[in-house]
């Protein structure tokens, strides 16, 4: 029997968040530039008949492998959309926190876009045809490459930026769960300007984040106080906070130093 294929499904970043207003269609007009690291979700992908999906890893149970499961999602508008029969046998293993600003739903979708893409033997614009009607991150977590995003954040122009790949990152969440809409709901509808140089640049939906789960300030402040540590910042629409530091080495005493009650994933830009 063939071994299944496997994907990581990287963590995305948001490097800096800027929300400008409001688009036609009631979403939040954003200005962001995507990073992602070089951990994730893994998903595996073996033939099948059906379209079956196992969840397994640290976040299983935050989660159910039901059909609403992204993964499942992105697998039946890719079937619908390419017009296959096949099925595939899908394997989650969850490693990322749900709901937590680091795209995780987002990356398993383009995750198992990417790999029934190939499975299927069907042509990749099926895939990216389908990816911003399962999400606004999907797109850029199909391309998985750094890019500024504008619009809804599904318009996407790769950039390269010197020294940022293989930068040592600290994620930090508090473990407290939080949903997209009503962090954007919480946006004051102040717009604080364009986004230019990224590390100058700010996370809009931090203090609407700050409010609903306040531990966010406290995440922050200890990244901050961190040895080496060039720059913190929320991503997304949070909880998950991110520290970018100088070398591996104070990245990992910071991580050693990582309060047990928070979740934290020593990583690396990819
Ligand atoms: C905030 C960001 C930044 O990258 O990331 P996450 O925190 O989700 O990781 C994204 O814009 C989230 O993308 P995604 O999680 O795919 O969002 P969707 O499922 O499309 O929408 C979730 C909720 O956010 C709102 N939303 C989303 C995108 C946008 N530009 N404006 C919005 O107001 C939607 O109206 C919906 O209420
Ligand atoms: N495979 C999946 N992984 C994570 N979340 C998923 C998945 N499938 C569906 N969801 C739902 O999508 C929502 C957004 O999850 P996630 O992408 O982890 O967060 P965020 O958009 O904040 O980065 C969660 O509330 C979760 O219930």
């Amino acid at each position: 029997m063939r071994k299944p294929a496997v994907d990581i499904a990287a963590a995305k970043l948001n490097l800096a968040l800027h929300v400008r207003g409001r688009l036609a269609d009631g979403r939040h007009r954003l200005e962001t530039l995507f990073a992602f690291c070089t951990d994730g979700d893994r998903l595996s992908a073996a033939p099948a008949d059906d379209l079956l999906l196992t969840v397994t890893g640290p976040f299983a149970a935050a989660l159910d492998d039901g059909e609403d499961n992204l993964v499942l999602r992105a697998a039946r508008a890719l079937r619908k959309r390419s017009g296959t029969s096949a099925g595939a046998a899908l394997q989650l293993d969850k490693r990322l926190p749900v709901a937590s600003g680091i795209g995780g739903g987002s990356a398993d979708a383009a995750a198992a876009l990417r790999l029934l893409t190939a499975l299927w033997r069907i042509d990749p614009a099926h895939a990216t045809a389908v990816a911003p009607g399962l999400g606004s991150d999907v797109p850029a977590c199909l391309l998985s490459l750094t890019a500024r995003g504008e619009g809804g954040g599904d318009e996407l122009r790769p950039v390269q930026l010197d020294g940022l790949a293989g930068t040592p990152v600290l994620l930090v969440n508090p473990r407290v769960p939080l949903a997209t809409g009503p962090v954007f709901a919480g946006w004051d509808g102040v717009d604080r300007g364009p986004l230019g140089d990224w590390r100058a640049g700010r996370n809009d939906l931090e203090p609407s984040a700050h409010r609903l789960v306040p531990e966010i300030g406290t995440v922050l402040d200890w990244l901050l106080e961190q040895d080496g540590v060039d720059l913190a910042r929320m991503s997304g629409s949070g909880a998950t906070c991110f520290g970018l530091f100088a070398d591996e080495a104070a990245r990992d005493r910071a991580a050693a130093a990582c309060p047990p009650q928070w979740w934290h994933l020593a990583t690396f830009l990819r």
